[in-house]
């Protein structure tokens, strides 16, 4: 090890995505490598409106490892977090710092401790699973600081150990968690189909639901379905297996009929293995139930699926929409129903790409309040209206994978100290 006096500090800030299943991972076969009992498949999404970054430190005056998550110091002694960090120390090469005339060498990292800041730029009471972006975060991170040499895929089988669907975030767009047949986990990793650009028409709404209710963590109820569920056999051996080819197919021909089909049957079978589980495992709520109304009727007015909608463990919808002209009509649709609370207004009620609604000519409660009952539901008067069921949407898009930022004033520790700032 060389440095200034053994006073340095050599850190990486990264950025990483979230992504949504359209075909799940439910059920694990090893718990401890956290190895799935089907293969899945995931679109990411844009990290400028969903994403975590993290920043990692090393340096000789650190004594423990020691971790910050949105501000507040957290423990690193779980399980998860000790395997990703053994699995890269365990890879971790020689570092030349040149700039600052720093050196660490492969044996070091041994010896060495490390800080990690992370934060993760959604709420997390929101219910969206935050686990997904932070491993993938905090893998991608280290790696980069300690110069591994493996590729991403090879890198998502150690996101993999701090959550599964985390080994899907070290890639953008449309990607494949292969599940593998190795008792080791080497072989179940995630792979691209196709790049962010690939499919760029797709727009995506998520709507946060407002819900007081206890969820199930998605780990226990998993867990309790793997043990009790017969239906969650049949779809691991028989239903995942025929819709991984066609699912791959779909998105390979930009075939937004056969994804919505397909994502929506997903979705649906998803939460009736959570309900063939014993005890039976509820996420979805009223809103959410009526949501899938409004995406079902209005894509059986039409003839052809419009949108999408999946539901992960939560009853937050996930909506895709054919293209930007569906997007604006979709969002019309939620605005009728689900209008905002006018005292907090429309701009904390639709984030992330707000353009969407402005194409939409909505500009303010008033042209909320002016929107027509969808044709669609002309026979069911009066169309009622469910004001504050939906804490607020989310418009995004899919997006590329984990960046490393190169702006220093980013990282979340200070670069002197190695504290968070
Ligand atoms: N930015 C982050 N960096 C590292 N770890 C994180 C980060 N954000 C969340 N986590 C870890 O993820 C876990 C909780 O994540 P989350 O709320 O997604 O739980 P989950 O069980 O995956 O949720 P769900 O049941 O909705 O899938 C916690 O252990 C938390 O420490
Ligand atoms: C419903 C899901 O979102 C389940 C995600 O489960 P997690 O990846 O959060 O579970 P652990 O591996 O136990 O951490 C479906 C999916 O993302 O495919």
């Amino acid at each position: 090890m060389a440095g200034d006096c053994g006073k340095w500090v050599v850190m990486v800030t990264a950025q990483t995505p979230m992504n949504m299943s359209v075909i799940k991972y439910w059920g694990k076969r090893d718990e401890t490598l956290i190895l799935p009992v089907n293969d899945s498949i995931s679109i990411t999404l844009d990290p400028d409106h969903l994403c975590t970054t993290t920043t990692v430190a090393v340096s000789p005056t650190f004594d423990r490892d020691r971790m910050w998550l949105n501000g507040k110091e957290i423990s690193l002694s779980g399980g998860r977090y000790q395997n990703c960090l053994r699995e890269i120390r365990s890879r971790a090469t020689d570092v030349e710092d040149d700039e600052n005339g720093i050196k660490i060498a492969e044996k070091d990292w041994e010896k060495l401790h490390l800080h990690i800041a992370s934060y993760n730029n959604f709420p997390t009471a929101a219910g969206l699973a935050s686990s997904a972006a932070g491993f993938a975060c905090l893998v991608f991170a280290l790696a980069k600081l300690m110069n591994l040499k493996e590729d991403r895929s090879k890198l998502s089988t150690i996101a993999r150990q701090g959550s599964g669907s985390a080994c899907r975030s070290l890639h953008g767009g449309f990607v494949k968690w292969i599940m593998g047949k190795d008792e080791d986990g080497k072989d179940s990793l995630a792979v691209q189909l196709a790049d962010e650009e690939h499919w760029d028409d797709l727009v995506i709404i998520i709507a946060v639901v407002s819900s007081r209710q206890k969820e199930t963590s998605s780990s226990t109820g998993m867990r309790e379905t793997v043990e009790t569920s017969l239906l969650l056999k049949h779809r691991a051996k028989e239903v995942v297996p025929k819709r991984i080819p066609q699912m791959e197919e779909a998105i390979k021909n930009r075939d937004f009929a056969s994804f919505a089909q397909l994502t929506c049957a997903e979705s649906n079978q998803f939460h009736a293995v959570c309900l063939d589980t014993s005890p039976p495992i509820f996420y979805m709520n009223d809103t959410s139930r009526r949501i899938i109304s409004i995406v079902e009727n209005w894509n059986r007015y039409e003839g052809t699926p419009q949108v999408a909608y999946t539901f992960d463990a939560g009853p937050n919808a996930v909506l895709f929409a054919r293209n930007r002209k569906t997007a604006i009509l979709l969002l019309q649709r939620l605005l009728f129903y689900f209008p905002p609370d006018s005292f907090f207004g429309l701009n904390s009620y639709i984030v992330g790409d707000k353009s969407i609604l402005k194409d939409a000519g909505i500009e303010g409660i008033k042209d909320v309040e002016g929107l027509p009952p969808p044709p669609e539901m002309k026979d069911s008067i009066p169309s009622q209206k469910y004001m504050g069921d939906v804490s607020y949407f989310i418009c995004t898009r899919p997006g590329r994978g984990p960046v490393l930022l190169s702006d220093k004033t980013q990282a979340l520790l200070n670069p002197q100290t190695g504290l968070p700032k």
